[in-house]
């Protein structure tokens, strides 16, 4: 794990959306189409805008939710539609979105139809994570009823999974998340900053962001 503090929150705006453009530009060098791999939340919403600058052949590259509420597409909880404001609406329209959601489908059904889109696109290019302050990244709850089956190697590439909360969700399993060569990790807010420290001295199934240890870079400012 690499940890890069910026001085403040536009400035680690600025390097992530530059480290993913980056990444990003490099797969394209190598591969016909590239895979970019998104949190929902709130945090990530000033770097999608930055990114969204960003001067890359967007009709190559297929943008895919990390996780999903199941809401519908138009949902204020949509992961998708976060995406689709932040990014996709602000410049990297060319972009395909592959959403999770599926309308007529309940959650395992509508994963497995995921799955089999997701699988498809695999492996992710770049991959960038969100964290909860319980240590979740995607939808890989500490705790959560499913995320055994998400943590397995042999997991389909979107499965299942409920929210402490009770909210019904869908999210890409660690081995697909895993296929990124590298995965970028944004936090603010000194809680976020605890909540890494804490992680490092737990196991993925405490911390879920442990899975993705090796390998990860993490963007912070306060
Ligand atoms: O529920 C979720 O939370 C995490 C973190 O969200 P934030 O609002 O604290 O930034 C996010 O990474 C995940 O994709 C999302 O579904």
């Amino acid at each position: 794990m690499k940890l890069i503090e910026h001085p403040d929150r536009e400035a680690l705006t600025l390097a992530l959306a530059q480290d993913i453009a980056d990444a990003l530009g490099m797969a394209l060098n190598t591969r016909d189409r590239a895979v970019l791999c998104l949190p929902g939340g709130s945090t990530p919403v000033p770097a999608f805008k930055a990114l969204a600058a960003a001067r890359l052949d967007w009709a190559r590259v297929s943008v895919v939710p990390g996780d999903e509420r199941w809401v519908p597409a138009d949902h204020p909880r949509s992961n998708a539609r976060l995406i689709r404001r932040n990014l996709i609406d602000e410049g990297a329209s060319a972009a395909e979105l592959v959403g999770l959601h599926h309308d007529m489908l309940d959650p395992v059904e509508g994963a497995a139809a995921a799955a089999a889109r997701v699988g498809a696109l695999l492996p992710l290019s770049v991959l960038l994570l969100g964290m909860g302050e319980d240590m979740h990244t995607a939808s890989l709850f500490p705790g959560a009823a499913g995320l055994a089956a998400a943590m397995d190697s042999a997991a389909p590439a979107v499965v299942p999974i409920t929210a402490p909360d009770g909210e019904p969700r869908v999210t890409l399993s660690a081995a697909a998340l895993l296929t990124a060569p590298e995965a970028f990790l944004m936090i603010t807010g000194p809680d976020k900053r605890a909540a890494l420290d804490r992680a490092a001295t737990l196991t993925p199934e405490e911390a879920p962001i442990r899975a993705f240890w090796k390998g990860l870079i993490v963007h912070y400012a306060d």
